[in-house]
């Protein structure tokens, strides 16, 4: 009976730690997704990273020890400082770009620190536990031993004993010594799981923390993220979020989809700064940037090229019909009721589109659609044309 209670608990244990081990392979999931996602935000250079990202999902897969996965995330580790290094200020991407690609190496960097430090913790415990496993099955081995051979010397004596009285005492004494070996296993099984217990909760709370520590560091980076890829002042995307998009739509026109690219310019906005003030400069910027998404939600993405330059990505948008989409914001932009010193006061944009080619760069297509801007500036601004 005593037994069976015994094994219960031994059940319930065996059940407990592997729940624990699915949990800590949860969280080792959840900081390998982390891993992957801040590798593919430092693409191309990501080549190598995800190799080892792969290796480290199959050592994890099997039985981890610190042995063999500290090395792959040492050179995970390396491999992003390489990253970091091959990143040149002047490979045609603009110094915002470098810096915000490095600000998420640093925060790669470091996740991979936690992420080392974490495995190692969870490997050394997950090593303890086999450890305890064997010693359990070393005990119960020897137990079982014991019992057999106070039964095979009862058998014998139960054949030697001459008469009822010494049978029956020897018979007892045979029991009382089982029943002694029972009872000090029990009680170092009731130690070791006393003890296990006590590991359990101490690794449930590391393993919360864990938890928690990744959780704000993943809000934290997209929170940073977002904020890396909008304009401050207007709130629209900023110029690294354009050119991010553009990669997309460069792939979607090279597999046949059209689209066309508009470059816009507030007019004579430097006269606006000049006569009414910055702020005033910077309410305009504000007023027309947040017209100009608003005009063109669903039609375009709209983004904040530098200055008082705004750019927008036509999608499956032939160039007449964006041509005509720009004619119609630069009409509504003058139609803007602008105040300075209770005065009205009129700003126009002159604007200029270009489809973009299944065969060039996206630089290129922003570069012609520059040109066509100019070209509307040359004409008399306040209006769109198109090349
Ligand atoms: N208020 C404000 N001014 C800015 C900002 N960014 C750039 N500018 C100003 O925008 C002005 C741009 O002037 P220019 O490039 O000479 O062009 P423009 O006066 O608009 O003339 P055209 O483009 O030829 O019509 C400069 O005076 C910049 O200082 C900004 O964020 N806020």
């Amino acid at each position: 009976m005593e037994q069976d209670v015994w094994e219960r608990k031994y059940h319930l244990a065996l059940e407990r730690m592997e729940r624990d081990e699915r949990e800590f392979r949860a969280v080792e999931e959840l900081l390998r997704r982390l891993s992957l996602r801040l590798a593919a935000l430092v693409r191309p250079a990501g080549g190598d990273i995800e190799a080892l990202l792969e290796r480290l999902t199959s050592e994890l897969r099997g039985t981890p020890s610190p042995a063999s996965i500290e090395p792959l995330l040492e050179a995970l580790a390396e491999a992003v400082t390489r990253m970091d290094e091959a990143l040149p200020p002047d490979a045609g991407v603009d110094a915002a770009t470098v810096e915000a690609l490095r600000a998420d190496i640093a925060r790669l960097q470091d996740l991979l620190a936690m992420v080392s430090a974490r495995l190692g913790d969870m490997t050394r415990y997950l090593a303890a536990e086999l450890e305890e496993a064997r010693t359990e099955e070393g005990g119960s081995r020897e137990l079982d031993a014991r019992v057999r051979e106070e039964m095979r010397a009862l058998g014998e004596r139960t054949l030697a004993a001459g008469d009822l009285a010494s049978l029956q005492a020897e018979v007892s004494q045979r029991l009382s010594l089982i029943d002694r070996h029972f009872r000090d296993y029990r009680d170092r099984e009731d130690a070791r799981l006393a003890a296990y217990r006590d590991r359990a909760e101490r690794m449930r709370d590391r393993v919360e923390e864990l938890e928690s520590q990744a959780s704000t560091l993943q809000d934290s980076l997209r929170r940073e993220h977002e904020l890396a890829l909008t304009d401050g002042l207007t709130g629209l995307p900023n110029r690294l979020a354009y050119e991010r998009r553009m990669v997309e739509v460069e792939r979607e026109v090279r597999e046949g989809a059209m689209a066309c690219v508009g470059a816009f310019d507030i007019d004579h906005f430097k006269s606006i700064n000049d006569t009414y003030g910055h702020a005033a400069g910077d309410a305009v910027l504000r007023i027309v940037g947040q017209t100009l998404a608003r005009e063109l939600d669903g039609r375009a993405f709209v983004a904040r090229y530098g200055g008082e330059e705004f750019v927008a990505v036509f999608h499956r948008t032939s160039p007449a019909d964006a041509e005509t989409l720009a004619q119609g914001l630069c009409a509504t932009v003058e139609r803007l009721a602008f105040h300075a010193s209770s005065k009205p006061v009129t700003v126009t944009m002159s604007g200029g589109i270009t489809r973009f080619e299944a065969h060039e760069r996206a630089a290129d297509a922003f570069d012609r659609a520059d040109r066509a801007l100019y070209a509307a500036k040359r004409e008399g601004r306040n209006r769109c044309v198109r090349l």
